[in-house]
């Protein structure tokens, strides 16, 4: 059994991850895994397992680390226990890669044999090299004709710098080269070192919240053992409790009331909030309280912020339930209530980027059957004040008065952009455009890599969607904090009819408020529905209006442009119009849909 692994038994256990770029198949390697091991049947194979959150299914795209625990019967007629924890793929998640890599000791970098090395897995390398890992690269997709294992490992050299002349060559699709694979997990990733009958000291991986059981934590134990039925204690809270439920995944929950160092396992304590079992926290034992706390993880800080508010003010309550619910297995998700004059009581929630955002509002409204309406999200700028003060301010009609403050700083990102040769000079212009400052700029095998700083709210807002679109969808990204620095930003506000409508405002850099005023008050005009009446819309600095327009009155039924004769168009425009309806948020007289909140998004100067 996987599960009963005595301590001589710890050189047969294998702790790995997978790092991949979206796309390049680790979803299907890791069922190819799971099903080479018996961990699944053919027929739930058909459902990819490790994805298990809906949206996630439907995006494709892998959020919640989750773990799964394998038999491996090798070649050398040994069986051997692998611990495979999932990463997710998105920049947007790029925290909760690095924490699985702690709990490892090495990594699959899965590379696309036809598209070559991105930009993110390259820095989940750097992470997980740097941890100390063994990366073995693996070059998939190999059934595809137009796959080049040669160019993809020359760019796994000379990108990442890792040896990949004898890269595995898989395809996770047809199977073709997976045992190979395995074999070379086994013998080139190194057993988890560690002291069964040492004080128990267990890392919290992650922490997830389940309706029936409470909190549940996935953890690595890095010594000792523990048992079902033993008072653990949380380090970083104090609190003890007692240890219900102890076991793997297998990927199904398996319970095996013991686990030992080396072990990756999950525990159920009774907690029932996940900031009493908070991730990156070392669990011990009631007894031994004076265990080492190991290396945590950083907390996690939002980088966008923005307003959501329910279309019906009725739903108020049932949004912040919602919420809160949400928030008890989404640790990164920040929020506190917020009142606007347009759009009544709401909250400002904070999200690690605007990906993160997008799935949230969807589990929102899918979840817990609401509607919101959001405000375009905004990042968080630091003001040096008068008084030596220093604040900081996510929210655009939160903004104080000018004269007030000293200087406003806006966050600084360090990208890494990694682009085929053909479509650099699109994205150097793109970057330019954008303020950024070119630090370097390095020819790496077909690709060049450049590292630019860029405003961070360039950045998170469409600019990876502008990437794809300038380099036919072969450029790729990473980015990261740097720093505050100062810039001469102003507010721009929008009036409807003469009246500032708080939840339009946007912080905005002085050079690009003239262009991007005007660009905002035309795509408005398009998106704002015409009314019985004149609608005027105005942005503003300060009280300087730079731009205007009108969308005009309407006649009374719309149905009447149809001629009569086409019955289902007439239907289908009914019917739209009714679905469009839901998104709307009457500010003053004036119906305004969600898309027109987010337009600020949409233009460029
Ligand atoms: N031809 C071919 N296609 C593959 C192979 N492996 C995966 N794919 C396809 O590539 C696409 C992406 O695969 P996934 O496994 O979902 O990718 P992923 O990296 O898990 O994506 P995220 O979950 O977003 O991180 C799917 O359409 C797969 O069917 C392969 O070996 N050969």
């Amino acid at each position: 059994m996987a599960s009963h692994v005595s301590s001589d038994k710890l050189k047969h256990i294998r702790n790995f991850s997978i790092i991949a770029h979206i796309d390049h198949g680790k979803s299907t390697l890791s069922d190819r895994i799971i099903q080479l091991c018996g961990g699944l049947t053919d027929r739930e194979l058909k459902e990819q397992v490790l994805d298990s959150m809906d949206i996630e299914r439907e995006r494709g795209i892998t959020i919640k680390a989750q773990s799964v625990t394998l038999d491996y019967h090798a070649e050398d007629g040994q069986v051997y226990q692998l611990n495979f924890i999932d990463t997710p793929g998105h920049v947007d998640f790029s925290y909760e890669v690095s924490r699985s890599l702690y709990a490892c000791e090495g990594a699959l970098l899965v590379v696309d044999a036809a598209q070559g090395v991105e930009a993110q897995s390259v820095a989940n390398c750097y992470t997980a090299v740097e941890q100390g890992l063994e990366v073995l690269p693996v070059l998939n997709k190999m059934d595809l004709p137009q796959a080049d294992p040669d160019k993809v490992a020359q760019e796994i050299e000379e990108i990442i710098g890792l040896d990949a002349t004898d890269a595995c060559q898989v395809s996770a699709k047809s199977g073709l080269g997976m045992e190979a694979l395995l074999e070379r997990l086994v013998r080139d990733i190194p057993p988890p070192k560690g002291d069964p009958d040492a004080p128990l000291q267990a890392l919290i991986v992650d922490s997830w919240f389940d309706n029936y059981l409470g909190v549940v934590s996935l953890v690595r134990l890095f010594d000792g053992t523990l048992k079902k039925g033993e008072k653990i204690r949380i380090k970083s809270t104090g609190r003890d409790w007692q240890a219900n439920e102890i076991g793997i995944f297998t990927p199904l929950r398996k319970e095996t009331n013991i686990l030992r160092a080396g072990e990756v396992g999950f525990v159920v304590a009774g907690i029932k909030d996940i900031q009493g079992a908070p991730v990156g926290d070392t669990i011990t034992h009631a007894k031994t309280p004076n265990v080492e706390r190991l290396p945590g993880f950083q907390k996690v800080k939002p980088q966008v912020y923005a307003g959501m508010f329910p279309v019906s003010a009725d739903d108020y309550e049932d949004f912040r339930d919602a919420l809160e619910k949400l928030a008890l297995n989404d640790a990164s998700l920040a929020y506190e209530p917020e009142n606007s004059d347009a759009l009544g009581f709401g909250f400002r929630v904070g999200f690690l980027g605007t990906l993160h955002m997008e799935i949230v509002q969807e589990r929102l409204e899918r979840e817990y059957d609401l509607d919101l309406l959001t405000t375009a999200p905004t990042v968080v700028y630091e003001l040096a004040m008068d008084n030596k003060e220093i604040r900081y301010v996510a929210n655009p009609s939160k903004l104080p008065d000018l004269s007030s403050v000293d200087e406003m700083r806006e966050p600084i990102v360090r990208a890494s952009i990694l682009v085929p040769q053909e479509f650099v000079g699109n994205v150097i212009a793109e970057c330019e455009q954008r303020r950024g400052t070119q630090i370097d700029m390095q020819f790496l095998g077909s690709q060049i890599q450049l590292i630019y700083e860029l405003p961070m709210s360039d950045v998170v807002m469409d600019f990876f969607d502008r990437l794809k679109s300038i380099s036919k969808g072969y450029a790729s990204l990473d980015y990261s904090f740097e720093r505050f620095q100062a810039a001469k930003l102003v507010r721009l506000d929008v009036l409807i009819n003469g009246d500032k409508v708080d939840a339009l405002a946007a912080i905005i850099h002085r050079d690009h408020a003239h262009g991007r005023g005007r660009a905002l008050v035309e795509k408005m005009k398009e998106l704002i529905p015409r009314q019985m009446f004149d609608v005027a819309i105005q942005a503003a600095i300060g009280s300087q209006v730079v731009a205007r327009s009108t969308v005009k009155a309407l006649r009374k039924n719309v149905t009447a442009k149809c001629y009569g004769g086409d019955v289902s168009r007439k239907k289908k425009l009914l019917e739209k119009q009714k679905a469009g309806k839901k998104r709307m948020k009457q500010v003053g007289r004036v119906e305004i849909p969600q898309d027109a909140f987010l337009a600020v998004l949409k233009v460029n100067d």
